[in-house]
């Protein structure tokens, strides 16, 4: 459904250019949840904001079912870790979630009830007529996930979105994002710097090597389709990709030249 070929990024500097991402490919199937990681600075947010046409690669492509992306697509729906910037303080969380739907021509009521059905489904039907600071953390970053997921896009892009909030929290998000992919079409393309979140949640995760960037290895996650988070992470497949995605990264952090901060 999405492919990824050859992508390159550079940027320029005072001097000339600088590469950020050198050779990036991967592709996305439907209903796939997969997982870029990487040492810090490799280039993930950059990858991203090429698949979702917010940057354009130096070199490459970026095909959605077929189509080249060259501006953010509106089958896509995006979702950053700075969920207090991403909503809106001054309107009330239905209308948070109800405002994209707004370019989609539908009638009131049908924008109503995606916004009930999407409240409903992140737990929040109680909290529509609050204001976003008058919730905790976790609370907004579930009404930034409710107001994604009533445009009802194909697919949802997640940069670092639980990287703000406590470890319980993250945990019943996580829970709360695996169902609701359960319950939609949706395929996922996240990033994070947990390496244990991206075991837990994924089909596959890439394992980025540090800038200039490319793919340093896909890791297919073959564990049960129902994850549970205590479950899930006593099996002895769990602990054996965790240590092997960590291993990986933590060797590409110790070849780290001198010159480089
Ligand atoms: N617009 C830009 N202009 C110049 N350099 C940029 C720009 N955007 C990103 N970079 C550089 O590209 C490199 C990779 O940044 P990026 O944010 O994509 O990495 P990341 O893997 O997401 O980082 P982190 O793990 O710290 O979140 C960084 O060195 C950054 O300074």
């Amino acid at each position: 459904m999405l492919e990824v070929t050859n992508i390159a990024k550079e940027f320029p500097t005072r001097t000339g250019t600088t590469r950020v991402v050198d050779d990036v490919t991967f592709t996305v199937g439907e209903r796939e949840f997969f997982t870029i990681v990487g040492p810090s600075g490799a280039g993930k947010t950059t990858v991203l904001r090429c698949l979702t046409g917010l940057a354009k690669p130096t070199e490459g492509t970026v095909r959605f079912n077929g189509k080249k992306i060259v501006g953010p697509p509106p089958e896509f729906a995006v979702v950053f870790q700075d969920y207090a910037r991403s909503l809106m303080a001054w309107f009330t969380v239905r209308r948070n979630v109800e405002l994209p739907l707004r370019n989609l021509g539908l009638s009131a009521a049908e924008r109503r009830e995606r916004v009930d059905t999407a409240l409903a489904q992140v737990g929040l039907s109680a909290a529509g007529s609050k204001y976003p600071w008058q919730l905790s953390g976790g609370m907004q970053q579930r009404v930034a996930i409710a107001r994604a997921i009533a445009y009802r896009p194909q697919v949802l892009i997640m940069d670092e979105p639980f990287a703000s909030v406590d470890a319980q929290t993250r945990a019943d998000l996580e829970d709360l994002l695996l169902r609701v992919r359960d319950e939609t079409d949706l395929a996922l393309v996240f990033v994070t710097h947990d390496v244990d979140e991206a075991v837990y949640l994924s089909d596959r995760v890439a394992i980025l090597s540090r800038s200039p960037s490319r793919i340093d290895e896909i890791v297919p996650i073959d564990l049960p389709a129902q994850r549970d988070q205590i479950g899930t992470k006593e099996l002895p497949e769990f602990a054996r990709l965790r240590a092997h995605v960590f291993s990986r990264i933590r060797a590409m952090v110790n070849t780290e030249p001198a010159s480089a901060h």
